[in-house]
């Protein structure tokens, strides 16, 4: 299986629609050239661009699913457009990553639900989702996370748990805690005994320069491609049955220890 990491740069310098124009083409440019492409967390508006959300929130099906659907049936790929801010009906703000299948038909939305900013930003900002998601292809199922959801290992069990043996995470993570993100996804990878696939923002927005560095691991943490800083489509071949194999021959999931008791109980 061939994936492209399209790791957009998200600058101020570009409006919202010439940026989704420029990502749609991209898109359609990996026609023949990958199964699955990724894109990054929240590429339109950027991910610190707090002060932007509710202006350039879309509803689920708006102008970004509309461009990703196409580009996706276009270049006849399967497509984890990233995410959106998406406005639900209620008005409610969550950051909604769309995966496409390759006739353009929605596959899966996954809502982020684990929140960045503590007290300020997108924690404020925007609701958080619930529901863990998993979407079957013919050679893999993926589960899908977002940016933060990196740092809480318990969410990527469930989706273990639910199938998956691909990770995709979408991300707008920033320069300051690279080394971070670099370690989570080859522990998220390690310790699941799967694929991470884990596709950032390039550039700087809201002041805050963006780590780059788009990596995929495989299920026994070797990294098989790593980008640099800068805008970069980064293609990897992988073979996605690897993940069973691993778990096959180091059954270390098989000896989890479930329901241990706490301390007093
Ligand atoms: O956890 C981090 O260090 C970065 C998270 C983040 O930037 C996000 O979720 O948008």
């Amino acid at each position: 299986m061939r994936a492209s990491l399209i790791q957009i740069a998200v600058n101020e310098d570009e409006t919202v629609e010439a940026r989704r124009r420029r990502v749609a083409s991209l898109v359609r440019e990996r026609a023949d050239a990958a199964d699955l492409v990724v894109l990054p967390e929240l590429w339109t508006t950027g991910a610190f661009a707090f002060d932007r959300f509710a202006a350039e929130a879309e509803p689920l099906e708006g102008a970004t699913y509309e461009a990703m659907a196409k580009a996706a049936s276009d270049a006849g790929v399967w497509l984890h457009a990233g995410s959106v801010p998406e406005r639900d009906r209620d008005g409610t703000l969550y950051n909604t990553s769309l995966v496409f299948s390759p006739s353009g038909d929605l596959a899966a939305a996954y809502r982020k639900i684990h929140r960045f900013g503590f007290d300020k930003g997108e924690a404020v900002l925007m609701g958080a989702g619930r529901e863990l998601v998993t979407v079957p292809l013919p050679e893999t199922t993926l589960g899908v996370a977002t940016c933060y959801d990196l740092r809480f290992p318990e969410l990527f069990r469930g989706l273990v748990d639910a199938g998956a043996e691909t990770l995709v995470v979408p991300a707008g993570w920033p320069e300051r805690r690279r080394s971070h993100w670099t370690l989570l996804a080859r522990a998220r990878a390690v310790e699941n005994q799967a694929f991470v696939l884990a596709c950032g923002t390039a550039g700087t927005h809201a002041s805050v320069p963006q780590a780059g560095h788009s990596i995929v691991v495989d299920p026994w943490g070797e990294v098989l491609a790593e980008a640099g800083a800068d805008e970069e489509i980064l293609t990897v071949d992988f073979d996605p049955a690897k993940a069973a194999r691993t778990r096959e021959q180091f059954p270390a999931l098989k000896d989890r220890v479930l329901g241990l008791d706490t301390p007093g109980h």
